[in-house]
Protein backbone atom coordinates (compact mmCIF):
# COMPACT_ATOMS: atom_id res chain seq x y z
CA UNK A 1 0.00 0.00 0.00
CA UNK A 2 1.23 3.18 -0.92
CA UNK A 3 -0.44 5.45 1.72
CA UNK A 4 -1.95 7.79 -0.45
CA UNK A 5 -6.01 8.01 0.02
CA UNK A 6 -8.18 6.82 -2.93
CA UNK A 7 -11.37 7.62 -0.77
CA UNK A 8 -12.45 9.42 1.85
CA UNK A 9 -16.43 9.49 3.32
CA UNK A 10 -16.83 11.92 6.03
CA UNK A 11 -20.57 11.73 7.67
CA UNK A 12 -22.01 10.53 4.73
CA UNK A 13 -26.10 9.82 4.51
CA UNK A 14 -27.99 9.06 1.86
CA UNK A 15 -32.61 9.11 1.65
CA UNK A 16 -34.23 7.72 -0.78
CA UNK A 17 -37.42 9.20 -1.67
CA UNK A 18 -40.21 7.60 -3.41
CA UNK A 19 -43.77 7.65 -4.00
CA UNK A 20 -46.04 10.58 -4.04
CA UNK A 21 -49.17 12.25 -1.70
CA UNK A 22 -49.66 9.91 1.21
CA UNK A 23 -47.99 6.87 -0.34
CA UNK A 24 -44.77 8.93 0.14
CA UNK A 25 -41.94 7.22 1.67
CA UNK A 26 -38.12 8.18 3.26
CA UNK A 27 -35.90 5.48 3.48
CA UNK A 28 -32.56 6.38 5.10
CA UNK A 29 -30.54 4.29 3.38
CA UNK A 30 -26.77 5.37 4.34
CA UNK A 31 -26.61 6.51 7.83
CA UNK A 32 -24.08 8.84 8.97
CA UNK A 33 -20.80 6.69 7.58
CA UNK A 34 -17.23 7.62 7.34
CA UNK A 35 -14.22 5.58 5.96
CA UNK A 36 -11.49 5.87 3.94
CA UNK A 37 -9.73 3.52 1.58
CA UNK A 38 -5.77 3.75 1.02
CA UNK A 39 -4.54 3.03 -2.35
CA UNK A 40 -3.16 -0.44 -2.78
CA UNK A 41 -6.43 -1.53 -0.10
CA UNK A 42 -8.83 -4.09 -0.02
CA UNK A 43 -11.45 -3.09 1.85
CA UNK A 44 -14.48 -5.58 2.72
CA UNK A 45 -18.02 -4.38 3.06
CA UNK A 46 -20.39 -6.81 4.61
CA UNK A 47 -24.26 -6.56 6.01
CA UNK A 48 -27.33 -8.07 5.70
CA UNK A 49 -29.39 -7.77 3.21
CA UNK A 50 -30.83 -3.85 2.86
CA UNK A 51 -28.10 -2.55 5.27
CA UNK A 52 -26.59 -0.25 2.83
CA UNK A 53 -23.84 -1.61 0.86
CA UNK A 54 -24.67 -1.12 -2.56
CA UNK A 55 -26.21 2.25 -2.04
CA UNK A 56 -23.24 3.09 -0.37
CA UNK A 57 -20.93 1.33 -3.40
CA UNK A 58 -22.56 3.84 -5.80
CA UNK A 59 -21.92 6.73 -3.62
CA UNK A 60 -18.51 6.15 -3.70
CA UNK A 61 -18.45 5.51 -7.28
CA UNK A 62 -20.72 8.93 -8.08
CA UNK A 63 -23.62 7.06 -9.50
CA UNK A 64 -25.83 8.50 -6.68
CA UNK A 65 -24.87 11.85 -4.54
CA UNK A 66 -24.93 11.95 -1.15
CA UNK A 67 -27.40 13.67 0.26
CA UNK A 68 -25.23 14.72 3.55
CA UNK A 69 -21.78 14.72 4.21
CA UNK A 70 -18.89 14.88 2.02
CA UNK A 71 -17.31 12.38 -0.66
CA UNK A 72 -13.64 12.96 -1.55
CA UNK A 73 -11.76 10.82 -4.17
CA UNK A 74 -7.90 11.15 -5.17
CA UNK A 75 -7.91 10.07 -9.21
CA UNK A 76 -4.19 9.03 -10.50
CA UNK A 77 -3.60 11.35 -13.54
CA UNK A 78 -1.27 10.35 -16.56
CA UNK A 79 2.24 10.39 -16.04
CA UNK A 80 4.05 11.55 -12.51
CA UNK A 81 1.11 14.07 -11.42
CA UNK A 82 -0.28 13.74 -8.61
CA UNK A 83 -3.78 12.78 -7.88
CA UNK A 84 -6.34 15.13 -8.31
CA UNK A 85 -9.01 15.63 -5.58
CA UNK A 86 -12.72 15.62 -6.88
CA UNK A 87 -15.55 16.44 -4.30
CA UNK A 88 -18.63 15.04 -4.47
CA UNK A 89 -17.37 13.15 -7.93
CA UNK A 90 -20.45 12.79 -10.41
CA UNK A 91 -19.98 10.04 -13.35
CA UNK A 92 -18.52 11.80 -15.90
CA UNK A 93 -15.28 12.47 -13.07
CA UNK A 94 -15.30 8.92 -12.36
CA UNK A 95 -15.39 7.48 -16.33
CA UNK A 96 -11.95 6.06 -16.76
CA UNK A 97 -11.37 5.61 -13.38
CA UNK A 98 -13.35 2.95 -11.75
CA UNK A 99 -14.04 -0.14 -12.24
CA UNK A 100 -17.37 -2.00 -11.55
CA UNK A 101 -18.44 -5.33 -10.78
CA UNK A 102 -21.73 -6.76 -10.12
CA UNK A 103 -23.57 -9.30 -9.14
CA UNK A 104 -25.46 -10.61 -12.34
CA UNK A 105 -22.19 -11.16 -14.91
CA UNK A 106 -24.68 -11.77 -17.51
CA UNK A 107 -26.90 -8.17 -17.14
CA UNK A 108 -23.22 -6.09 -17.19
CA UNK A 109 -22.71 -7.29 -20.75
CA UNK A 110 -24.63 -6.65 -24.60
CA UNK A 111 -25.66 -9.96 -25.49
CA UNK A 112 -24.78 -9.86 -28.73
CA UNK A 113 -21.64 -8.17 -28.52
CA UNK A 114 -18.09 -10.62 -28.68
CA UNK A 115 -16.22 -10.33 -25.24
CA UNK A 116 -13.15 -8.63 -27.29
CA UNK A 117 -16.20 -6.03 -28.34
CA UNK A 118 -16.88 -5.26 -24.91
CA UNK A 119 -13.58 -4.89 -23.88
CA UNK A 120 -12.28 -2.85 -26.57
CA UNK A 121 -15.54 -0.86 -25.88
CA UNK A 122 -13.88 -0.10 -22.22
CA UNK A 123 -10.47 0.37 -23.68
CA UNK A 124 -11.68 3.24 -26.22
CA UNK A 125 -13.50 5.26 -23.53
CA UNK A 126 -10.53 5.41 -21.62
CA UNK A 127 -7.49 5.73 -24.00
CA UNK A 128 -9.25 6.40 -27.51
CA UNK A 129 -7.49 2.81 -29.01
CA UNK A 130 -8.64 -0.54 -28.25
CA UNK A 131 -5.21 -1.63 -26.80
CA UNK A 132 -3.93 0.26 -23.38
CA UNK A 133 -0.61 2.27 -23.11
CA UNK A 134 1.29 -1.06 -22.85
CA UNK A 135 -0.13 -2.44 -25.94
CA UNK A 136 -1.96 -4.81 -24.36
CA UNK A 137 -5.66 -5.52 -26.07
CA UNK A 138 -9.21 -7.53 -25.23
CA UNK A 139 -6.61 -10.89 -25.89
CA UNK A 140 -4.09 -10.18 -23.31
CA UNK A 141 -6.73 -9.02 -20.32
CA UNK A 142 -8.75 -12.15 -20.96
CA UNK A 143 -5.14 -14.15 -20.24
CA UNK A 144 -4.65 -12.27 -17.08
CA UNK A 145 -7.85 -14.00 -15.94
CA UNK A 146 -7.43 -16.92 -16.60
CA UNK A 147 -9.42 -17.53 -20.06
CA UNK A 148 -8.30 -18.72 -22.92
CA UNK A 149 -7.43 -15.84 -25.41
CA UNK A 150 -9.59 -17.75 -28.53
CA UNK A 151 -13.19 -16.51 -26.18
CA UNK A 152 -12.29 -13.06 -27.15
CA UNK A 153 -14.59 -13.90 -29.91
CA UNK A 154 -17.20 -15.59 -28.11
CA UNK A 155 -20.59 -14.05 -27.05
CA UNK A 156 -21.42 -13.99 -22.58
CA UNK A 157 -24.31 -16.72 -23.93
CA UNK A 158 -22.10 -19.37 -24.74
CA UNK A 159 -20.08 -18.97 -21.22
CA UNK A 160 -20.71 -20.09 -17.88
CA UNK A 161 -21.56 -17.76 -15.10
CA UNK A 162 -17.33 -17.83 -13.93
CA UNK A 163 -16.30 -17.78 -17.10
CA UNK A 164 -18.58 -14.61 -17.74
CA UNK A 165 -17.31 -12.62 -14.26
CA UNK A 166 -14.04 -13.30 -14.94
CA UNK A 167 -14.34 -11.19 -18.34
CA UNK A 168 -16.36 -8.79 -16.53
CA UNK A 169 -13.05 -8.49 -13.66
CA UNK A 170 -11.09 -8.39 -17.58
CA UNK A 171 -13.45 -5.73 -18.87
CA UNK A 172 -13.11 -3.69 -15.34
CA UNK A 173 -9.03 -4.05 -14.55
CA UNK A 174 -8.59 -3.16 -18.94
CA UNK A 175 -8.72 0.29 -17.93
CA UNK A 176 -6.42 -0.10 -14.94
CA UNK A 177 -8.74 1.29 -12.53
CA UNK A 178 -7.93 3.87 -9.98
CA UNK A 179 -10.68 2.15 -7.80
CA UNK A 180 -12.09 -1.49 -8.39
CA UNK A 181 -15.61 -2.22 -6.74
CA UNK A 182 -17.10 -5.57 -6.65
CA UNK A 183 -20.84 -5.84 -5.61
CA UNK A 184 -21.20 -8.99 -4.25
CA UNK A 185 -19.60 -10.37 -7.79
CA UNK A 186 -19.28 -13.79 -6.33
CA UNK A 187 -22.68 -14.24 -5.37
CA UNK A 188 -24.47 -16.03 -8.08
CA UNK A 189 -21.40 -18.20 -8.48
CA UNK A 190 -21.23 -21.87 -7.01
CA UNK A 191 -18.90 -22.51 -3.92
CA UNK A 192 -15.86 -24.20 -6.08
CA UNK A 193 -16.03 -21.08 -8.68
CA UNK A 194 -16.61 -18.30 -5.81
CA UNK A 195 -13.16 -19.94 -4.80
CA UNK A 196 -11.55 -20.45 -7.87
CA UNK A 197 -12.08 -16.44 -8.77
CA UNK A 198 -11.25 -15.22 -5.32
CA UNK A 199 -8.34 -16.76 -5.50
CA UNK A 200 -7.65 -15.17 -9.46
CA UNK A 201 -8.94 -11.36 -7.47
CA UNK A 202 -5.82 -12.12 -4.94
CA UNK A 203 -3.11 -12.52 -7.28
CA UNK A 204 -4.59 -9.65 -9.78
CA UNK A 205 -4.27 -7.31 -6.77
CA UNK A 206 -0.64 -8.32 -5.90
CA UNK A 207 0.36 -8.14 -9.39
CA UNK A 208 -1.86 -5.05 -10.20
CA UNK A 209 -1.81 -3.11 -6.96
CA UNK A 210 -5.25 -2.72 -7.04
CA UNK A 211 -7.26 -1.20 -4.80
CA UNK A 212 -10.67 -2.93 -4.39
CA UNK A 213 -13.80 -2.13 -2.15
CA UNK A 214 -15.03 -5.66 -1.78
CA UNK A 215 -18.55 -6.11 -0.91
CA UNK A 216 -20.53 -9.33 0.20
CA UNK A 217 -22.47 -10.99 2.89
CA UNK A 218 -20.94 -13.77 3.41
CA UNK A 219 -18.30 -13.03 5.84
CA UNK A 220 -16.26 -15.58 5.08
CA UNK A 221 -16.02 -14.94 1.89
CA UNK A 222 -15.03 -11.27 2.18
CA UNK A 223 -12.56 -12.05 5.48
CA UNK A 224 -10.48 -14.37 2.66
CA UNK A 225 -9.44 -11.01 0.55
CA UNK A 226 -9.79 -8.00 2.65
CA UNK A 227 -7.24 -6.39 4.84
CA UNK A 228 -9.97 -4.54 6.55
CA UNK A 229 -13.67 -5.16 6.77
CA UNK A 230 -16.72 -2.82 7.47
CA UNK A 231 -19.63 -4.09 8.97
CA UNK A 232 -23.40 -1.90 8.25
CA UNK A 233 -26.24 -3.07 9.61
CA UNK A 234 -29.35 -0.16 9.12
CA UNK A 235 -27.60 2.17 7.08
CA UNK A 236 -24.69 2.41 9.92
CA UNK A 237 -21.30 1.61 9.78
CA UNK A 238 -21.31 -0.18 13.49
CA UNK A 239 -17.36 -1.71 12.95
CA UNK A 240 -14.24 -1.74 10.94
CA UNK A 241 -11.33 -2.74 11.71
CA UNK A 242 -8.22 -5.42 10.69
CA UNK A 243 -10.13 -8.62 9.26
CA UNK A 244 -8.39 -11.17 11.29
CA UNK A 245 -8.38 -9.07 14.24
CA UNK A 246 -12.56 -8.81 13.35
CA UNK A 247 -13.14 -12.07 13.37
CA UNK A 248 -10.81 -12.76 16.50
CA UNK A 249 -12.43 -10.08 18.38
CA UNK A 250 -16.13 -8.67 17.23
CA UNK A 251 -16.43 -5.29 18.99
CA UNK A 252 -20.27 -5.51 18.00
CA UNK A 253 -22.86 -7.77 18.55
CA UNK A 254 -23.98 -7.69 15.28
CA UNK A 255 -21.01 -8.70 14.00
CA UNK A 256 -20.68 -11.49 16.31
CA UNK A 257 -24.01 -12.39 14.77
CA UNK A 258 -22.48 -12.12 11.56
CA UNK A 259 -19.47 -14.23 12.22
CA UNK A 260 -22.16 -16.65 13.91
CA UNK A 261 -23.81 -17.43 10.74
CA UNK A 262 -20.78 -18.57 8.53
CA UNK A 263 -20.70 -22.16 7.97
CA UNK A 264 -17.80 -23.89 8.87
CA UNK A 265 -16.17 -27.59 9.42
CA UNK A 266 -15.83 -28.49 13.06
CA UNK A 267 -12.04 -27.84 13.81
CA UNK A 268 -12.12 -25.45 10.74
CA UNK A 269 -11.63 -22.00 11.07
CA UNK A 270 -14.24 -20.29 9.49
CA UNK A 271 -11.87 -17.55 7.26
CA UNK A 272 -11.43 -20.09 4.02
CA UNK A 273 -8.12 -19.94 2.28
CA UNK A 274 -7.88 -18.39 -0.43
CA UNK A 275 -7.48 -20.56 -3.60
CA UNK A 276 -4.22 -19.75 -5.64
CA UNK A 277 -4.41 -21.00 -9.27
CA UNK A 278 -6.96 -19.99 -11.33
CA UNK A 279 -7.97 -22.19 -13.80
CA UNK A 280 -11.19 -21.62 -15.60
CA UNK A 281 -14.41 -22.11 -14.11
N1 LIG B 1 -33.89 2.99 -5.62
C1 LIG B 1 -34.35 2.85 -4.36
N2 LIG B 1 -35.46 3.52 -3.95
C2 LIG B 1 -35.91 3.41 -2.68
N3 LIG B 1 -35.31 2.66 -1.72
C3 LIG B 1 -34.20 1.97 -2.07
C4 LIG B 1 -33.66 2.03 -3.40
N4 LIG B 1 -32.56 1.24 -3.46
C5 LIG B 1 -32.41 0.71 -2.23
N5 LIG B 1 -33.39 1.14 -1.39
C6 LIG B 1 -33.53 0.81 0.03
O1 LIG B 1 -32.37 1.29 0.69
C7 LIG B 1 -31.96 0.36 1.69
C8 LIG B 1 -30.52 -0.08 1.40
O2 LIG B 1 -30.50 -0.82 0.17
P1 LIG B 1 -29.15 -1.36 -0.47
O3 LIG B 1 -29.51 -2.01 -1.76
O4 LIG B 1 -28.14 -0.30 -0.48
O5 LIG B 1 -28.72 -2.47 0.61
P2 LIG B 1 -27.73 -3.70 0.43
O6 LIG B 1 -27.05 -3.87 1.75
O7 LIG B 1 -26.88 -3.55 -0.76
O8 LIG B 1 -28.78 -4.88 0.20
P3 LIG B 1 -28.60 -6.27 -0.63
O9 LIG B 1 -27.49 -7.03 0.03
O10 LIG B 1 -29.93 -6.92 -0.48
O11 LIG B 1 -28.30 -5.87 -2.05
C9 LIG B 1 -32.97 -0.78 1.67
O12 LIG B 1 -33.94 -0.50 2.65
C10 LIG B 1 -33.57 -0.69 0.28
O13 LIG B 1 -34.89 -1.18 0.27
Amino acid sequence: MSGDKVIALRDVSLTYRSGWGRKRRQTLAVDGVSLTVQAGECLGLVGGSGSGKSTLAQIMTGQLAASAGEVRLWLREPGDAPRRAVVAPHPRDVAGHVGLVFQDPFSSFDPLWSLRRSIEEALMLKYGASTDPLGRGAHDFLGLVGLNPSFAARRPGGLSGGQVQRAAIARAIAINPDLLVLDEALSSLDVSVQANVLGLLARLRRELDLTIVFIGHNLAVVGAIADRVAVMASGQLVEIGPAAELYRSPRSEYTRQLIAAVPRLPGREPRPAVAGGASGC
